[in-house]
């Protein structure tokens, strides 16, 4: 099994039939083979969270398939998606969604112990993977006592806690300054190449769309090379 996630032909229309329809994805075909990061570019409104909603699992299509680590999850029930999107999908955000009430260190802890991890080794994976983004001191502070771009970087972790086969990505640094967004970026390659993690990206920023393996543009509901 070498390819981490195949999309075939995937359509996704909203309100079939009526006078506001409107057909999103017209035939979606996608490979990502495993350890390459692909950045997903595509004008506002051309279905950008539609596709990685039908890929993270959280929506499905009206006709084609998802295959994920090498399992068709297109018909699959309720419970083998959501087990299949908390140990082998990460997502990532435009805004952070931490638990405000946690800290940095907590809200990567607490995953882990959803799937079932010791709370020791739990902590030792949050505090390395904070230490990979430059946030060890930071470890012991709620969301409200970091920077936007700290945030986002805890954001990171949180979604690399449970060691993702496939990480997806919804304008990861969107809600950010241009320099902010730059290290903060830079933050999450080195994260990714350094645990050899697949990736679908979305961005509206060309310049960090180049840094990846490969760029695909959404138009006209199907995916091209850029
Ligand atoms: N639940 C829904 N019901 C009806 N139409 C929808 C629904 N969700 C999305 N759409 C429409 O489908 C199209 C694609 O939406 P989508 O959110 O996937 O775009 P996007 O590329 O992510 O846009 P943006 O970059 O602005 O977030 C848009 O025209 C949107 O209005």
């Amino acid at each position: 099994m070498n390819d981490v996630l195949k999309l075939e032909q995937l359509e996704k229309s909203y309100n079939p039939g009526k006078p506001n329809a409107i057909a999103v994805l017209k035939g979606v075909n996608l490979t990502i083979p495993c350890g390459q990061v692909v950045a997903l570019v595509a004008p506002s409104g051309a279905g950008k969270s539609t596709l990685l909603h039908i890929a993270g699992l959280l929506d499905t299509p009206d006709s084609g398939r998802v295959i994920l680590q090498g399992q068709d999850m297109t018909g699959a029930k309720d419970a083998a998606r959501t087990a299949a999107r908390r140990e082998a999908l990460g997502f990532v955000y435009q805004f952070h969604h931490l638990l405000p009430e946690f800290t940095a260190l907590e809200n990567i802890t607490l995953p882990q112990l959803a799937n079932g991890t010791s709370r020791k080794a739990a902590e030792a994976r949050a505090r390395d993977l904070l230490a990979r983004v430059g946030l060890t001191e930071r470890a012991g502070h709620r969301p409200s006592a970091l920077s936007g771009g700290e945030q986002q970087r805890v954001a990171f972790c949180r979604a690399l806690a449970n060691a993702p086969a496939l990480l997806l990505a919804d304008e990861p640094t969107g809600n950010l300054d241009p320099g902010t967004s730059e290290t903060v970026f830079s933050a999450l390659m080195e994260l990714v190449r350094a645990t050899g993690l697949s990736a679908l990206i979305a961005t509206h920023n060309l310049e960090l769309a180049a840094r990846m393996d490969r760029v695909l543009r959404l138009t006209d509901g199907q995916l091209v090379e850029a």
